[in-house]
């Protein structure tokens, strides 16, 4: 049997009835024929297409090639008989490593766990013809995993808490890990024809579930956001990037380094730039640490003769592209670009990594707007795989392409989006951050708030998330942007600006000097700076109880599902927003950024994706409830295109852009 390449079923036909024969008992027949079956598996074989290789009776693979079962990732388990024979084939450790994390092994590791009989450089198809033709005198009942008897450890129990609370703690809430778990165990205490069914009931609990339908949203969600277009028709398939071979960094703090890394290790040379020796001394110091420490994980060389560093803007004149990375600061960014302007050949592409700031107004300094676009790292930039793409209205197709393209290089998922304060990601932030203070004033406490989020599933809470991430950035932010400060007009009420509600408890956090982990104190306490152990803080629950009380409000018991409805249905309220306004192409592309730059849980799907799976109508309804409440939160105002989508019968997700106006009138 050839497989020249098999990704398994298809994931698209989930969606609706399933048709074509049952698989199980074809695959059943294949083991028990007579005949000797050879697999010949070049490309991959995943999934169903690994399932497949397996009732074959022999299997030859070639060494380029990759295996896996990566069902858990799409919410499901192998169900043609894969949690049934791979632990007979393999022992049920080994088995349930691959299973419950369905990750791809090389050929080679195929080999060494026994999966597969031979790996050639050959071709595979020649060598399997060959090995069937000497087969054919063998007796194949040693060769039918089904009737192999699971090799089982003596403390199998034990084995499985152990993996169980793993996984627990790993992907907390999530279904498929467990069902897979529940299924290797039958195959270690049942004979096969028991196992298989156990399998299949498991697999039915997992295949119409919630979950299910969120993780198979995010496969595609992810390849589809890469697929940008504009107004003007240019679009990936039609766009040609330029090569990049050596790129300039300018700032070496934090996010400076971590692209330094991100393009050093794809094999790009780098002059990187600080303004001043110490600095430039430091960062050189850490960035070839981190080169190194990346090389030795890796097992490869670390590519430090990539790398050059300079005080000099002179030296960026031969650069094929440029991203600042200097503080987050317009005049000093509109600086920068102006003096590239003046240095870099007239082809370079400059690009800024600005985490919210007018990317047009920075390529209105320079006398190349057309090569100017933005490219948002997010922190740790060698660590984080979101990159948003911010397209100026003036940025060119090529331009754009050539952004999304080397975000690829670098191994990062690239989403286009358009120019407005905050882009996509940050801006969505601002209501999610203000809901969950509000709560934080009427009762809640930073613990109960991230214990609410963490349950749901993100990797972090809010707060946990802002004391990592640094406080004093938003305090900045909000000093600039005049809501503290001088520029505050002193007969303004207190916890209002602008003429809607505001809460000053971060900025009271920070006046204490309280900045997050950097300080070793934030929302919570931690055991020194630079600690990451976060603890609740008395001194926290003194100020949120002093200062309820100076503003005479009474603390009340919120729930977690309020904590929840206010936090999500915000942040997808601004997501319905930023379509309407045309700063996302799609709903997907909202997703992807927040499952892969602000830890939402894939189970999930995604803010957009979640909202549609609660149901639009009781999105909308929810947050008329609490706009009623608050009515001073214009964030709780169902956007009109919610309004609209839940008037037309509330579309799937993919469905959504036939309803949305002004799409791509930004990007
Ligand atoms: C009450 C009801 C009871 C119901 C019981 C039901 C029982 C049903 C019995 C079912 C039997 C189960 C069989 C099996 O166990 C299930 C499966 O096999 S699930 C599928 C598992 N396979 C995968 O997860 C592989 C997914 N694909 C990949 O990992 C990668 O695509 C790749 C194959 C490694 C290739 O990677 P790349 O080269 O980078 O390319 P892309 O990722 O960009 O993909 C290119 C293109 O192909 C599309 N695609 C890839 N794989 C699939 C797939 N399996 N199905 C559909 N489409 C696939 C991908 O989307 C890209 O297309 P584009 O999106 O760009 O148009």
């Amino acid at each position: 049997m050839r497989m020249c390449s098999s990704a398994g079923a298809d994931i698209r036909e989930f969606a609706g009835p399933l048709r074509g024969p049952p698989l199980v008992p074809l695959l059943d027949a294949i083991e028990a024929g007579e005949k000797p079956v050879v697999a010949a598996i070049e490309g991959v074989a995943l999934g169903g297409g690994f399932e497949l290789a397996l009732v074959c009776h022999y299997r030859i693979v070639h060494f380029k090639a990759r295996l896996g079962l990566p069902e858990v990732t799409l919410g499901i388990l192998p169900a043609a008989g894969g949690t049934q024979r791979l632990p007979r084939l393999i022992g049920i450790p080994a088995a349930l490593e691959l299973i419950t994390t369905g990750r791809h092994i090389s050929a080679q590791e195929a080999l060494k766990l026994g999966i597969v009989d031979q790996v050639t450089e050959q071709n595979a198809c020649e060598l399997a013809v060959e090995f069937a033709l000497r087969a054919v005198a063998k007796p194949l009942s040693s060769r039918r995993v089904s009737m192999l008897t699971t090799p089982c450890p003596p403390d199998l129990d034990a084995l499985l808490e152990a993996v169980t609370m793993q996984v627990k703690r790993k992907a907390r809430g999530v279904m498929a890990p467990l069902a897979c778990i529940q299924a290797v165990r039958a195959a270690a205490t049942m004979p096969y024809s028991k196992g298989i069914k156990r399998e299949s009931e498991l697999m039915a609990t997992l295949f119409n579930s919630g979950q299910a339908r969120a993780l198979q949203y995010c496969f595609f969600a992810q390849r589809t956001a890469g697929k940008w277009t504009l107004p003007s028709g240019a679009q990936w398939n039609n766009s040609k990037p330029r090569e990049i071979r050596s790129a300039a960094i300018i700032g070496l703090g934090t996010m400076g380094r971590g692209i330094v890394v991100s393009l050093a290790r794809v094999g790009i040379s780098v002059i990187a730039v600080e303004s001043e020796k110490k600095l430039l001394e430091t960062g050189k110091q850490m960035v070839i640490g981190m080169l190194e420490r990346d090389a030795k994980r890796r097992g490869v060389s670390a590519s430090l003769n990539l790398l050059k560093f300079t005080l000099s803007l002179q030296d960026l004149k031969d650069v094929d592209l440029v991203i600042e990375a200097v503080f987050e600061d317009m005049a000093l960014k509109k600086r920068v670009f102006q003096e590239l302007s003046k240095v870099c050949r007239p082809a370079t592409l400059l690009c800024t990594n600005t985490s919210g700031l007018d990317v047009d107004a920075l390529a209105g300094v320079t006398d190349r707007p057309h090569l100017v676009v933005g490219m948002h790292f997010f922190s740790p930039a060698h660590v984080m795989k979101l990159l948003e793409v911010v397209c100026g209205p003036r940025s060119s197709s090529e331009t754009i392409a050539t952004a999304m393209s080397l975000g690829k290089r670098m191994g990062k998922v690239s989403v286009a989006v358009g120019n407005c304060p905050g882009f996509v990601g940050n801006r969505m932030l601002k209501p999610y951050l203000d809901q969950a203070t509000f709560l934080l004033e009427e009762g809640a406490t930073p613990e109960q708030i991230d214990k609410a989020l963490e349950d749901f599933g993100f990797a972090m809470g809010v707060f946990r998330m802002s004391d990592l991430a640094g406080l004093d950035v938003g305090w900045r932010v909000r000093k600039e942007s005049g809501l503290i400060g001088p520029d505050v007009d002193p007969k303004n009420p207190p916890r209002r600006r602008q003429g809607r509600r505001y809460c000053p408890i971060p900025d009271m956090v920070c006046e204490q000097g309280r900045f997050g982990q950097k300080t070793g104190r934030g929302w919570y306490m931690y055991d020194k700076p630079g600690g990451t152990n976060a603890k609740p803080d008395p001194l926290i629950q003194n100020l949120l109880e002093m200062y309820r009380s100076r503003y005479g409000i009474q603390p009340r018991n919120i729930s977690d599902q309020e904590i929840i409805e206010r936090c999500l249905f915000a942040l997808a309220n601004e997501g319905f927003r930023i379509l309407e306004d045309g700063i996302a192409a799609r709903p997907e592309d909202i997703d992807v950024i927040y499952l892969f730059g602000y830890g939402f849980p894939r189970h999930g799907g995604g803010p957009m994706f979640y909202a549609s799976m609660v149901g639009l109508e009781r999105v909308l309804e929810r947050l008329e409830h609490y706009h009623q409440a608050h009515p001073d939160v214009p964030h709780l105002e169902p956007s009109p295109l919610l309004k609209k989508l839940v008037a037309c019968g509330s579309p799937p997700v993919q469905k959504w852009r036939e309803h949305i106006k002004t799409m791509h009138s930004h990007l």
